[in-house]
């Protein structure tokens, strides 16, 4: 993804086909009023992990726009889910993210964070992706750099139940 601001992507729609489990306890996925960022991550037929988010009034920095470091968790949590994809029997953890703002993102307006199908070496899982505004403008790009770890974090029974039960992605198709 180019690193030039105020970039238009092509888009196209792309099918949803499932979606990333999600623990209660992260950060990430955590969606009450104001702790937490609360994504959720859908799994496209063409290999990509991708979400529409609204961003919260509470995760602001500058008056109106999203903090960078909210931001950072945004990819953090999508772009890890590639690696959910690839590893389900493993956890991945982050070793190094690299992030270019290109433009501020608003708080109140629906995002897409987007993450491409990931590049494996043995335990090192690198992972590349982009944020859109609603006019499709090419706001954020991410790289991530995952290690896979023997798996440490558990569901609880109620988020496995939850699992067991297949949760429905919100929707069909994303477009970006
Ligand atoms: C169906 C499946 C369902 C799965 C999901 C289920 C439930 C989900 C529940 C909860 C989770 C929910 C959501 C998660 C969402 C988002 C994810 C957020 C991710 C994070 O928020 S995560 C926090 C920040 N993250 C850290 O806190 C990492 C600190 N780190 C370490 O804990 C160790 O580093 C570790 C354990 C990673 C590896 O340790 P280790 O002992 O196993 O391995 P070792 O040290 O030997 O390194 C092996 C190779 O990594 C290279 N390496 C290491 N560090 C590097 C670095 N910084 N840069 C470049 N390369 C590095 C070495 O150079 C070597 O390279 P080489 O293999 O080539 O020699």
């Amino acid at each position: 993804m180019s690193a030039e601001r105020n970039v238009k992507a092509e888009t196209k729609e792309h099918t949803v086909t499932g979606q990333i489990p999600w623990s209660e306890t992260c950060f990430g996925c955590n969606g009450g009023p104001n702790e937490g960022v609360g994504l959720r991550l859908a799994v496209t037929d063409d290999g990509y992990v991708a979400c529409r988010y609204f961003t919260k009034e509470c995760h602001q920095g500058f008056p109106g726009f999203v903090h960078g470091g909210i931001i950072a968790s945004y990819f953090d949590e999508v772009l890890w889910g590639q690696t959910v994809i690839l590893a389900p029997e493993a956890s991945a953890m982050t070793v190094e993210m690299n992030i270019r703002y290109l433009s501020a993102v608003k708080t109140g307006q629906e995002i897409r964070v987007i993450a491409k199908p990931a590049k494996v070496e043995g335990r090192h899982i690198y992972v590349e992706g982009f944020l859109l505004l609603p006019d499709d403008t090419v706001a954020v790009t991410a790289k991530a750099h995952y290690i896979t770890v023997k798996k440490s974090n558990t569901l609880t029974e109620h988020e496995n139940e939850r699992m067991k039960h297949g949760e429905e992605p919100a929707y069909r198709t994303i477009r970006f």
